[in-house]
């Protein structure tokens, strides 16, 4: 079915109507392209799905056990959009305040599970925090101004009036399957620095991601080559990128592929079980649709997905904005460079906004 072609006001003046209807919608942008993509659900029905062979575009929690939403592909729009650069330009209002008690208490959780991980049965996990921000923007200025600064992003706004309204521009990629064809990437490591300069924290913690993505993937694909690991930037931070390309071997079911993947290391940790008990134990909120994964299903035609994790996210709720940011922690980690590292990492929604 193809997308038939607007101006980008008139998809934004579809998507209000939309919402105003409290009808689902989601608008997206891929990475580097210059189309903006929408698909509209005609009902408020929420369809969740576990097998991967319904059409649509997903939108997963963090926990899939809490239910993977599909958004039914009822109506397609599309637009082609100006060309993008980021500028740099710091036009957002919300200003980064360092709430000493949030730091405080995020300092001891981190320093606690530095000192789980130096026991020695975890080795890696992924800790977040949630930031509060009060915004007079709309959901559509807040996406148009992630669609210019984050043109390599992958760029989307996502309304369902049971789910809520979520926006973000993650750099990661998931899942993506063409045919038998697959491609992934292992992505961990931060920096903000002008020039990065990756110490062994980095590259470990990034390894241990690479290891468990090719370990996931071995049985299932033939032909997995591996690139060498580089440096990639996210707006305005870089990190470590390792990127996987191979071929599904027959009859390989998508859900296999994407539960053996999710949640990889780059967003909970290693032994994977016992770093997602001790985040859903001691991060003390639900991360919800933060670090879990969304995008296209099966839309080309069957057995085709394109998936990214949502990073670099927000739930929008009346004129708040709930931001979520996290990084991973090993037993080399320092519990001020990581308050640091989500400090960065906020930055990327707050320029918006
Ligand atoms: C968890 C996040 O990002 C993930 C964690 C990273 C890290 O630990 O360095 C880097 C990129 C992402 O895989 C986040 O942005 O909130």
């Amino acid at each position: 079915m193809p997308y038939p072609e607007n101006s980008l006001e008139t998809v934004f003046e579809e998507a209000s109507v939309q919402l105003r209807k409290q009808l689902p919608f989601v608008l997206y942008r891929k990475p580097g392209a210059d189309q903006l993509l929408g698909i509209f659900q005609g009902n408020r029905d929420v369809n969740l799905i576990t097998d991967f062979t319904k059409r649509g575009f997903v939108f997963a929690p963090f926990n899939t056990a809490q239910g993977v939403v599909v958004l039914q592909p009822d109506k397609r729009v599309s637009a082609v959009l100006p060309s993008m650069v980021d500028d740099g330009t710091e036009t957002g209002r919300a200003t980064l305040v360092e709430d000493a008690s949030a730091k405080g208490a995020y300092l001891k959780k981190v320093h606690m599970c530095i000192e789980e991980i130096k026991k020695g049965t975890i080795r890696k996990v992924v800790f977040s925090r949630r930031i509060h921000v009060k915004t007079g923007k709309s959901a559509f200025s807040i996406f148009e101004k992630s669609l210019n600064l984050y043109p390599n992003a992958f760029c989307y706004l996502f309304y369902h009036p049971q789910v809520g309204t979520w926006l973000g521009a993650t750099p990661e990629t998931l899942l993506r399957v063409e045919g038998q064809h697959l491609e992934t990437v292992s992505l961990a490591g931060t920096s903000a620095a002008q020039t990065p300069k990756w110490k062994n924290k980095e590259f470990d913690e990034q390894q241990m991601v690479t290891d468990f993505i090719a370990t996931a993937l071995s049985d299932k694909t033939s032909e997995l080559i591996i690139s060498e690991t580089s440096t990639v930037k996210a707006g305005k931070l870089w990190h470590l990128q390792t990127r996987f390309v191979g071929e599904l071997r027959g009859h390989v079911p998508l859900r296999d592929v994407v539960t053996a993947l999710h949640p990889t290391p780059a967003v909970c940790g290693l032994p994977r079980d016992k770093a997602k008990t001790l985040i859903e134990r001691h991060e003390g909120y639900d991360r919800a649709y933060y670090t879990g994964f969304l995008g296209e299903l099966n839309l080309h035609h069957a057995g085709s997905m394109e998936f990214y994790v949502n990073l670099r996210c927000m739930q929008l709720t009346g004129d708040e904005a709930m931001l979520y940011v996290g990084g991973g922690l090993t037993g080399a980690s320092d519990p001020m460079v990581e308050w640091q590292e989500t400090q960065n990492k906020s930055r990327t929604m707050l320029r918006l906004l």
